[in-house]
């Protein structure tokens, strides 16, 4: 045998045993309540040759969890997986200790909130929570008392009966939160379901996650927005390019975060005159103008949050949005993945 060989066989050696390593001493994260509701063990999804999810293990209990990570990490794919929507590649996931992949005794008991709409455009929101909550297997009388409730929590009610597709991009994450819970599910998983709302369907569902994490239930909510997460739990799963990069209590991760310049973006009728406003406190390093509204850099996005919609009110100013684009979580990861 050749030294090169040798030194190759060596190397070859060094990094299958390196890798062994690092496979075996990969952590199960642990987030919610006791007990156990949902495991995974080594799972992973490839879709081709992209990695949607890469070796993760995690056991999750009751209460809100949030599913934070920037676009692309793999949130979508581990909520698909963990709901039985997708089969992974490999690893294999439970919930309440049954195999969670093709195996309809979970369907009844997860709710599902999807990141893209599948709607039945011209039906009216009722008609569709009705629908989908007799799939579940109850009666037309049952499904429609049911609708009714659930329609009513979501703050839903007064356009129920206009087809969906007149609802706003916020009224159609309302009523599919309403066909997610009309059966009374005990998991629910919900991709991203502030994405397009206005502030008050905001607070409602930020209310309604609350109520359901406080009822027991078992909650994964995603989100790329941390100030968002933040208003519905303390307990968050951090993932990055489809890896568990952290879990537990978000206190930690928000200091990482508040080290960072946080930049929230601005739409509203007077961005000049906004924006010279808000110059005036400390916090507020930079200001930058965009086609669409302006975005300010504050290191504290504590204050910096609830003064935007305060001073808008007291100065008249009409304020159309005003959202946290991802790259604030992105700074923070590359710092994270040094
Ligand atoms: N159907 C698909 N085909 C090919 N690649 C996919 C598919 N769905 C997701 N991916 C890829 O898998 C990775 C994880 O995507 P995923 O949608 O799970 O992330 P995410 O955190 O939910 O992001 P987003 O918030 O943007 O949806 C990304 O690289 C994405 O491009």
């Amino acid at each position: 045998m050749s030294s090169t060989e040798t030194a190759n066989g060596a190397a070859t050696a060094q990094t299958a045993q390196k890798t062994q390593q690092t496979r075996a001493e990969r952590p199960i994260a642990r987030v919610g309540g006791d007990p156990v509701v949902i495991s995974a063990r080594r799972l992973s999804l490839w879709y081709g040759q992209v990695i949607g999810v890469n070796d993760i293990s995690l056991d999750i209990g009751p209460g809100v969890t949030g599913l934070l990570g920037p676009n692309g990490a793999g949130k979508s794919t581990l909520m698909k997986i963990l709901s039985g929507q997708l089969r992974p590649s490999t690893g294999a996931a439970r919930m309440f200790g049954e195999p969670i992949w093709n195996n309809s005794k979970i369907f009844s008991r997860v709710g599902l909130v999807p990141e893209q709409d599948a709607f039945y455009e011209e039906m009216t929101g009722k008609e569709f929570v009705t629908y989908l909550t007799r799939l579940q297997g109850y009666s037309p009388a049952e499904a429609d008392k049911m609708a009714d409730e659930t329609i009513e929590l979501v703050g839903m009610t007064e356009s129920k009966d206009r087809p969906i597709e007149e609802y706003s991009k916020g009224m159609r994450q309302r009523i599919k939160l309403a066909q997610a819970i009309s059966h009374d599910p005990d998991v629910l998983f919900l991709d991203e379901p502030l994405t397009g709302t206005d502030p008050v369907g905001r607070h409602k569902m930020i209310e309604l996650v609350n109520h359901l994490g406080d009822e027991g239930k078992t909650v994964l909510v995603s989100s790329h927005v941390l100030h968002e997460v933040e208003q519905m739990t303390r307990d968050i799963l951090l993932i990055n390019k489809g890896r568990v990069l952290a879990e537990g209590n978000i206190y930690k991760i928000r200091e990482l975060i508040d080290e960072h310049p946080h930049t929230i973006f601005i739409d509203c009728d007077a961005p000049r005159k906004f924006a010279a406003m808000l110059t005036e406190y400390d916090d507020i390093v930079r200001v930058e103008f965009t086609d669409k509204g302006f975005q300010v850099a504050t290191r504290d996005p504590d204050s910096c949050y609830p003064r935007i919609p305060r001073l808008a009110r007291e100065h008249g100013i009409e304020l159309r949005g005003y959202m946290s684009p991802d790259n604030n979580l992105m700074s923070v990861f590359e710092y994270l993945v040094k």
